[in-house]
C-alpha cells in the first residue's frame, strides 16, 4: 500500500513511522525544509519528536504533488487552526478513490466543525474517516503497546486502516461512529487541562477521579445533545483518550494545564509548550456552544473561566463543590428526575 502522511509533528511522524514498519511506501509532507533533510538523512524528526528513530523507509517531502501521487490512503496530522487550509493546498493532488483519514483532534470555529467535515466539504470524496484513541505520539513512536479506533461508515476506509496500521504493537479497533469517535478526541483536551492544573494545585488522585468521570457526564451529555452517539464515549476514543490525557505529563493538554496551576499565564504557558494543545482553543468553544444550546457544562464553563476570564483556579475548584450535586450517571437517574426530588425535600425554598 501506498501511504501519504501530512503533517510533521510528533502524531504524523509516529503514524508514518509505523505504516513502514508495515511494509507500506510511505510519503510525509512538511513544510519545513530542515526537517524534510533531518528525517530523510538522519530518520530523525529532531523537532518534535527528537528521542526516537523514524523507520528509514518513510521518506519526507515539501512537495504535495510528489507526496499524494499513488497514495491510496492520506493521513490528515495538522493542527485543527492550519487543517483546511493545508487540505485546500492538496485539492488539486486529490482523486475521489484515495481514502482520507483525519488524526487530528480539534474543532473548526466557524461552523463548529469537526475536522473530517472539513474534508467531506473540501473533496466531496466517499472515503472519508478519523483516527482516534489514547495515542500519546512519542509512547507510538517508542512502540508501546497501543491501542486506536479508525471511525467510518464506510467499510473500505475501516478495513485500509486496519491493515495499514495494524501491527504487533498497535491495534486498530474499528467504529462506524465517526462523528462521535471524533467528538470524544476533541471534548477530551479541555478535562486533560483541568487535570494537569488539578495536579500543579497539589489535588489528589480523589479529585482526579471525580474530575475525569465527570468529565465523561459532561461529554456524553454534549454529544446527546450534538446527536452523536453517547455509547461510543465507553470506547477507546471516548473513556480510553480522557484516562490517558489526564493522567500524563507526556500530553501536551495535561502541560498547559499545569503551568497554568504553576501561576503562569495562557500565553507564557502556550509559548512554553512550542507544540499544538488543541484544547485551549477547544474550550472557547465547546463553552460557547454549549451556553448556545442550553447544555449543562460546569467544567468547561469553570475552565473557560479560568483561562480566559481570569478566574484563580483553586477559587474555580471550590466553586464547582458548591454546584449542584445531580445523578451520577444521567442514562439511569436523569438530572430532571434529582432536580425533583430535591424540590420534595423539607425546607427546599
Ligand atoms: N501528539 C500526539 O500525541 C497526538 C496528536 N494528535 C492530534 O494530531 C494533531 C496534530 O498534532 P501533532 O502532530 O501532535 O502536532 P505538533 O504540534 O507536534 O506539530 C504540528 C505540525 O503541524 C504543522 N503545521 C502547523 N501549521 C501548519 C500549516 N499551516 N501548514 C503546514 N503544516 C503546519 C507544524 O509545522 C508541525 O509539523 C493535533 O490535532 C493533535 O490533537 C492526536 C493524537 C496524538
Ligand atoms: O490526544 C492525545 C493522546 O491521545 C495527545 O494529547 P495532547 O494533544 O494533549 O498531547
Amino acid at each position: 500500500m501506498t501511504v501519504a502522511v501530512l503533517g510533521g509533528g510528533s502524531f504524523g511522524t509516529a503514524l508514518a513511522s509505523i505504516a513502514a514498519d508495515n511494509g507500506a511506501r510511505v510519503r510525509q509532507w512538511l513544510r519545513d525544509p530542515a526537517l524534510v533533510a533531518q528525517i530523510n538523512a538522519e530518520h530523525r524528526n529532531g523537532r518534535y519528536l527528537p528521542d526516537y528513530a523514524i523507520n528509514p523507509a518513510v521518506v519526507a517531502s515539501g512537495d504535495m504533488a510528489e507526496v499524494l501521487a499513488g497514495a491510496e490512503l492520506v493521513l490528515v496530522a495538522i493542527p485543527s487552526k492550519a487543517f483546511r487550509e493545508v487540505v485546500r493546498q492538496a485539492r488539486p493532488h486529490l482523486h475521489a478513490e484515495q481514502i482520507l483519514v483525519s488524526t487530528t483532534k480539534g474543532i473548526q470555529e466557524e461552523g463548529f466543525k469537526l475536522m473530517s467535515q472539513i474534508l467531506e466539504e473540501e473533496t466531496g470524496f466517499a472515503h472519508i474517516g478519523v483516527l482516534s484513541g489514547p495515542n500519546l505520539a512519542s509512547e507510538v513512536a517508542d512502540k508501546q503497546l497501543t491501542a486506536t479506533v479508525i471511525a467510518s461508515d464506510d467499510p473500505l476506509t475501516r478495513a485500509r486502516v486496519q491493515t495499514a496500521l495494524g501491527c504487533d504493537y498497535f491495534r486498530v479497533y474499528a467504529s462506524n461512529d465517526r462523528y462521535g469517535v471524533e467528538l470524544g478526541g476533541a471534548l477530551k483536551n479541555i478535562y486533560a487541562i483541568a487535570a494537569g492544573m488539578a495536579a500543579a494545585l497539589g489535588m489528589g488522585e480523589n479529585t482526579r477521579s471525580m474530575l475525569m468521570t465527570r468529565a465523561l457526564a459532561e461529554m456524553s451529555r454534549f454529544a446527546v445533545d450534538q446527536g452523536a452517539n453517547p455509547m461510543t464515549f465507553l470506547g477507546l476514543a471516548g473513556v480510553g483518550d480522557l484516562i490517558v490525557t489526564c493522567s500524563s505529563t507526556l500530553s501536551r493538554n495535561y502541560r498547559v494545564g499545569q503551568a497554568l496551576g504553576q501561576g503562569k499565564g495562557l500565553d507564557e504557558a502556550v509559548a512554553a509548550l512550542g507544540q499544538v494543545a488543541e484544547g485551549v482553543n477547544t474550550v472557547r468553544l465547546v463553552r460557547d456552544k454549549a451556553r448556545e444550546d442550553g447544555v449543562y457544562m460546569p467544567l468547561a464553563e469553570g475552565l473557560y473561566q479560568v483561562l480566559f476570564e481570569g478566574v484563580p483556579a483553586r477559587q474555580m475548584a471550590r466553586m464547582l463543590m458548591q454546584g449542584e450535586q445531580s445523578s451520577d450517571v444521567e442514562f439511569i437517574l436523569s438530572r430532571e428526575d434529582v432536580q425533583q426530588a430535591r424540590r420534595l425535600e423539607p425546607g427546599h425554598e
